[in-house]
This record gives structure tokens, sequence and C-alpha cells, in this order.
């Protein structure tokens, strides 16, 4: 028994979806022709909300060790602030023996330049009106700072439900004002992005909060040539445990997929580590407090 009304006409309900546990139907009829819909939307946990934690989520229902709770689709997928010089469009490292010939920022080739990754910094850097000139390659390039900010601002004149869902993401704007970071940010991307790439679209404080949002919420991914960065809509929701009761792993495509790993009992918070295991307990809180701002 399930109580409620049905999803379908309303009525009094007596089923449950047995996949999520939170959709109610007054018959089997109704819940077939509800399915192409719902199974868009079912899973086996709800968005919650506390003071300490802000958004996080606890299973609906029993989970079981090995489930995927979740798959998720990238926002936005990027090289990590810190990186050699990559392709844009397939992340290895690259040598500048190949650029792209609408904008100048070095690709491993005319394939990758067509990669719909590459748009939005292509289409940006062309504001400049000469091509960009790339020449460190092999050690750390802080011209490639701005390209994962300029993919999450992109999407603010592109797609108002993706910039959304990007903006709902906590970014700690405020925290990290005046800190290292944020001064860094404001020289290596505020900067660049106006002085050097010519873009005025965006104010500081977007581009301030859309950094803080990658450092929050990104993903690092690390099964490509160089690590990149990803950031995912639903997961970025999971909360931090040291000893989290879920895995992660990236398909072929990049999605992140969330399994349990232990039995997750109905109304438990589920959650993945944002620090690496191997850590000592210092590194992983300096790490929690610098970057995700608690701990
Ligand atoms: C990736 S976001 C998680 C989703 C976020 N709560 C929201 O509302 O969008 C990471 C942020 O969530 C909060 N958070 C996550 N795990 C936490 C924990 N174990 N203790 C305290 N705050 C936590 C912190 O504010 C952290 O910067």
């Amino acid at each position: 028994m399930s109580g409620g009304t049905c999803e379908v006409c309303g009525n009094s309900a007596n089923q449950r979806c047995a996949k999520c546990h939170q959709t109610n139907y007054c018959s089997k009829d109704h819940q077939r022709q509800h399915w192409k819909v719902h199974r868009l939307q079912c899973s086996p946990y709800r968005v919650c909300q506390n003071e300490v934690l802000g958004r996080y989520l606890e299973a609906s229902r029993d989970i079981q060790p090995g489930e995927v709770i979740m798959k998720d689709t990238p926002l936005v997928l990027g090289p990590r602030q810190v990186t050699v010089a990559v392709c844009l469009g397939c992340f290895s490292p690259v040598t500048g023996s190949y650029t792209c010939t609408q904008c100048g920022w070095p690709m491993c080739g005319a394939q990758c330049q067509k990669s719909p990754l590459h748009i939005p910094e292509c289409q940006l850097s062309r504001e400049r009106g000469s091509k960009i000139q790339v020449s460190k390659f092999g050690e750390e390039n802080q011209m490639y700072e701005c390209i994962t900010p300029l993919r999450c601002l992109w999407l603010r004149d592109r797609d108002c439900n993706q910039w959304a869902t990007l903006m709902q993401m906590e970014s700690h704007l405020e925290q990290r004002r005046g800190t290292e970071i944020h001064d860094l940010n404001q020289v290596n991307v505020v900067d660049f992005i106006q002085r050097y790439l010519n873009v005025h679209s965006f104010t500081d404080e977007e581009v301030q909060n859309v950094c803080g949002i990658i450092d929050v919420n990104g993903f690092e991914i690390p099964a490509q040539a160089t690590a990149l960065i990803g950031l995912y809509g639903k997961a970025c929701l999971l909360e931090h445990n040291c000893i989290p009761n879920t895995t992660r792993t990236f398909d072929a495509q990049l999605n992140i997929v969330i399994r349990a790993a232990v039995m997750i009992t109905k109304g438990s918070h589920i959650a993945t580590s944002y620090t690496d295991p191997m850590w000592g307990t210092a590194d992983r809180q300096m790490h929690l407090r610098t970057t995700k701002y608690f701990g």
C-alpha cells in the first residue's frame, strides 16, 4: 500500500513504483502508461536539504550492493585548471604541430577540431581578432585555466536549463573572496578572458562564480591521457564521506556511474569521497577546507 494520489489520474492510489518507492498509481495500467515519462526520473534517492550540507541525497528505499544509483551525463567537460597544453577535443597532450584553423588553439588534428566540446572557446577566442598563440608545451601552461570556465559560461546564452542547473551548484564565492585561489583566478582567468581573448560579455563575478563551481563540484576523470574535469548536474549532489557508501566510474561517453558499495538502507545519506582515500587525515582535512569549504 502506498497512499497518495495516482500520478496519471489524480485518484487515490494504492500502488507505488517498486524501483523508486516515490511515485504512486491507482492501477498497473496507469503505471505502465506513465513509465515512458517516469523512467527518466525514476531513481532510488530523493534530494533533501539541511543547513549543514545544503542539498544532499537520501535513499528512498533499500539499495543493494552493486546496484546502479545513477548514471549522469556531463554538463561540462574540460581540462583541469593546472595542465600542460592539451588537445581541446580529446585532451591528449599536444606539441603545437597542428592548430585549429579557426581560433589557433593547438589540437591533435582536423578531426579533433570538429569536436563539439571545442565550440565554446573556439567561438569566444575569435573575438580576439587574431589567432591564439600557444608556445609552452610539456609543462604547466596557465593559458588553459580559462577553458573549463569558458565552457561553463558559454551555457549562459545557449542553454538556459543547463545554465540553471550549473547556477544551482555551490560556488562558495563569498568564502573565496580575498583568498589566494580567488586572486590567482582574477589574473589567470578573469583578466586573461578580458584582456587576452578580448571577451567582455561576462562579469568578473560570473567568471569567479564558475571557477568556484568547478572547484567545489568538479569530478576529476582519470581515464584519459591527461585527467580532465567533469561537472554533473545530479552527481554533484553527493555529499562527502571519508568512508563512502558508493563507488564511481566513468563510461566511454564520460557519463558518471554511481553504484552502491554496500547495502544502503532507506533513509541513509548517499555519499562519495571528495578526497583520495590514500591521503593521510591532515591532507584530507586540508583539501576539504581549502577546496570544499567545510571540515
Ligand atoms: C559538491 S557540493 C554538494 C552539493 C551541495 N550540498 C549543494 O547544495 O549543491 C559540495 C558542498 O556540499 C557541502 N558538503 C558536502 N559534504 C559535506 C559534509 N560531509 N559536511 C559538510 N558539508 C558538506 C559543502 O558545502 C561542499 O562545499
